[in-house]
């Protein structure tokens, strides 16, 4: 049965920020710890709303936005369209520090990048991961341009801003990856995100591959471990998005499409990929995720790459 999680914004999941991950089954919601919300891939949705379709999904606000992609969403109406910045932009030129990159706790509590086709996997290990590591990891909040909806809070689902303000933070560098889609912009800040490392928690961020661009090449932010999660072949893929039962068949087939996009983009050489995990068998691959994440072994990147 579909989940709908609450979460936060950007376009993708990652563990982070705070905390509570509320999730909705049928008519029960169900809080865990994170951000934002799944909704199911038949309601309305945005770019940045992840869909969670398995009953083991989880997700943030970072987590929507490989939908975004994959997914022709109806889009929730705004229900109010004043809401005020609850964030001060940081500003990434003042180059006398980087006052605001707290650069012992990232390092302390490397945020991780999870990344893969839609169906791959993700939610069902980050779900298994975060049932058997509780307090450890977070989801961030997110920025975005748009309304809240009615059951969503500013600052817990997303940090809801005005444009003027999202436009400020990406001219300073604060966000680590943003998108627009449907009109409104998602971004996940560096500040949302060290702020799960200064709470003493690892920041897992649920990143398209676009966004995987942006965290890459961002300019100054330390540099995260990313982790790519693949089928093992787009009909085993197909497959597993046919069973999870969440689609129409042009959502199949969009998701299919983008998934022979983001496993080329994983073996073109350019991707930042630290480590590569083939979810073919799932206790297998959750093993080899977890000994990553939880036990910080990235290191058969090249061997993982020669397959
Ligand atoms: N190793 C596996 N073997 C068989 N089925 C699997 C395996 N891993 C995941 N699945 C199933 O595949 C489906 C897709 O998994 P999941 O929803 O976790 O993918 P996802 O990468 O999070 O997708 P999305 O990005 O669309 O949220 C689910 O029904 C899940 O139960």
């Amino acid at each position: 049965m579909p989940l709908s999680l609450p979460k936060s914004p950007i376009l993708k999941k990652r563990l982070c920020s705070s905390t509570s991950i509320s999730f909705k089954a049928q008519n029960t919601t169900h809080t865990v710890r994170a951000q934002g919300y799944i909704t199911h891939p038949s309601s309305p949705k945005r770019a940045f709303n992840r869909i969670l379709t398995s009953p083991t999904s989880l997700t943030s606000s970072s987590f929507h936005r490989s939908r975004a992609f994959t997914n022709s969403f109806i889009l929730h109406k705004p229900f109010n369209s004043s809401i005020p910045p609850t964030m001060a932009p940081i500003d990434p030129m003042d180059s006398t520090t980087p006052p605001q990159i707290d650069r012992a706790a990232l390092a302390a509590h490397q945020p991780i990048v999870i990344s893969g086709p839609s169906g791959s996997g993700k939610s069902t290990i980050l779900k298994r991961l975060f049932d058997e590591h509780k307090g450890k990891f977070g989801f961030s909040v997110s920025h975005t341009t748009r309304s809240p909806r009615a059951h969503e809070k500013d600052g817990e689902d997303y940090h809801f801003v005005t444009r003027e303000f999202f436009n400020d933070l990406v001219k300073k560098g604060g966000f680590i990856e943003s998108a627009t889609f449907g009109g409104n912009s998602y971004g996940t800040s560096i500040a949302a995100v060290q702020k799960i490392a200064e709470e003493g928690k690892v920041c897992i961020l649920d990143i398209e591959m676009e966004g995987v661009k942006q965290v890459a090449s961002h300019p100054f932010f330390p540099k995260p471990k990313f982790l790519f999660l693949q089928p093992p072949s787009l009909e085993v893929l197909e497959t597993r998005l046919r069973g999870r039962g969440t689609d129409h068949e042009d959502a199949v087939i969009k998701r299919l499409n983008q998934a022979k996009v983001e496993m080329a983009f994983a073996k073109s050489g350019e991707a930042p990929h630290d480590k590569v995990v083939i979810n073919d068998d799932l206790d297998r691959a959750y093993e080899e995720v977890r000994k990553c994440i939880v036990e910080g072994e990235w290191d058969d990147k090249e061997e993982t790459k020669k397959d």
